[in-house]
């Protein structure tokens, strides 16, 4: 396998026994296989529990109830029982599946139990041999991550068998060296069967920790992405200095508006909303001054308003308002509790306290107007009716007899 880097910066090359060199890289693959480990492990047990009980019926076929039987059944009986036992363990704790000491007491139990049957139980040559290899195939490959204990209790098995046989049923000398050959066969066969599975499994949960730091890396790009859009949606949207909706988005929402009071048959008034004298303002006081009458008129507007109303920077010094469902009367009511907050700021820049006005022009949308700009500039020649009767006043557009203009 290529050796390569997980996204923590450890490396992924394997050792001689098939495992992660980065022993936390190593530590989280086995954490991840843990529960998965513990399940075939689980089940392994069982199955040799099963195996091991089974046998003691073949043993009594061939013994009866002689001492020989006697021992094996108690040996066979202890196998199974913890074997039984670590597979209940397992069940609560899957942890127990990567501890070396319980599956090697197992280990050592059967094994010596399974040597035992050869001085006690006359089979034919092959029988013995047959269980030493599915023995030995069945350490390799059902005990999961624990490759060099296994080879060590190959080893057991393997020199018992050659030392048991010959003391107590011995072989001819080819056939010996023939089953002794075959086993260490087999032993290579479970090295390299147990190599390759374990490498296979490592570059497997490789390619998916490379491929989770590669969603990581795109999720975190994508919402990047959404955060730039959405800030760029806000600032195409929002006038930079006082954070209400700038005139392209004003006129967007308030058309929207115009089309819902043309559709419910529903009143609509459009306010222009001028700052009085705000260039000898600006010269008296600077421009950062200026800024901050300008944030803070546009602050005091937005705390007049509903939810339900709109406001945009129309220009300048220069503010718009649509007020849905609203009459001229509610608009003109609006307006002067406007009117009356801006008069009362006491701003500690603008050291006169009555230096900050406004002048409102306010119109409604006329049945039939299809457009804003007619109210518009009619709400635009009412604020100039304003500054020309002396600022600091709400004028309301003519728009018949019952409503004339309203000064404060
Ligand atoms: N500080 C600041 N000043 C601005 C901004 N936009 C426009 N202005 C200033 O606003 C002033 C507008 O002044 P005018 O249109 O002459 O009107 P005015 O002085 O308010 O007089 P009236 O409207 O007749 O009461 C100009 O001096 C502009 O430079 C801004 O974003 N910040």
């Amino acid at each position: 396998m290529a050796a390569g880097k997980t996204d923590t910066g450890g490396s992924t090359e394997l050792s001689w026994r098939a495992e992660f060199h980065d022993p936390a890289l190593e530590a989280l693959f086995r954490r991840t296989m843990q529960a998965h480990d513990a399940c075939q492990m689980r089940h392994a047990l069982w199955v040799a529990a099963g195996l091991f009980l089974a046998f003691s019926v073949a043993d009594y076929h061939l013994l009866g109830f002689s001492n020989a039987f006697f021992v094996l059944i108690t040996t066979r009986t202890s196998v199974a029982l913890a074997c039984l036992l670590l597979a209940l363990a397992l069940r609560k704790r899957t942890a127990l599946a990567q501890r070396p000491l319980p599956i090697n007491l197992i280990c050592l139990l059967g094994i010596s139990t399974l040597l035992l049957t050869i001085p006690l139980r006359p089979a034919p040559d092959g029988i013995h041999l047959a269980s030493i290899v599915v023995a030995s195939m069945a350490l390799y490959l059902f005990v999961p991550n624990r490759l060099p204990w296994m080879l060590i209790w190959n080893v057991y098995l393997v020199t018992g068998f050659a030392i048991v046989v010959p003391l107590w049923d011995p072989l001819p000398g080819g056939l010996m060296a023939t089953s002794l050959l075959l086993l260490g066969f087999v032993n290579l066969l479970g090295w390299m069967s147990v190599l390759r599975l374990n490498r296979l499994q490592r570059e497997q949960f490789a390619s998916l920790l490379e491929e989770r730091a590669i969603n990581r890396q795109l999720q975190a790009e994508i919402e990047e992405r959404s955060q730039l859009e959405e800030r760029l949606r806000y600032m195409a949207c929002t006038d930079d200095l006082t954070g209400i909706a700038n005139r392209r988005r004003f006129f967007e929402l308030a058309e929207r508006e115009l089309r819902r009071a043309q559709r419910d048959h529903s009143p609509l008034v459009l306010c222009m909303v001028d700052i009085d004298l705000f260039k000898s303002l600006n010269d008296r006081h600077g421009h950062a001054v200026g800024d901050i009458v300008l944030s803070t008129v546009a602050g005091c507007c937005q705390s007049v308003l509903r939810e339900t109303d709109i406001i945009g920077r129309y220009g300048g010094e220069e503010f718009v308002i649509a007020l849905p469902k609203a009459n001229l009367y509610t608009a003109t009511t609006i307006a002067e509790r406007l009117r009356e907050r801006v008069a009362s700021l006491s701003l500690p820049m603008v050291p006169d306290r009555h230096a900050l006005s406004v002048t409102v022009g306010i119109s409604r949308v006329e049945p039939g107007e299809t457009r804003l700009d007619p109210a518009l500039l009619r709400a635009d020649q009412a604020l100039y009716d304003g500054k020309a009767r002396g600022r600091n006043c709400v004028v309301v557009a003519h728009h018949g007899p019952s409503l004339s203009a309203m000064e404060a």
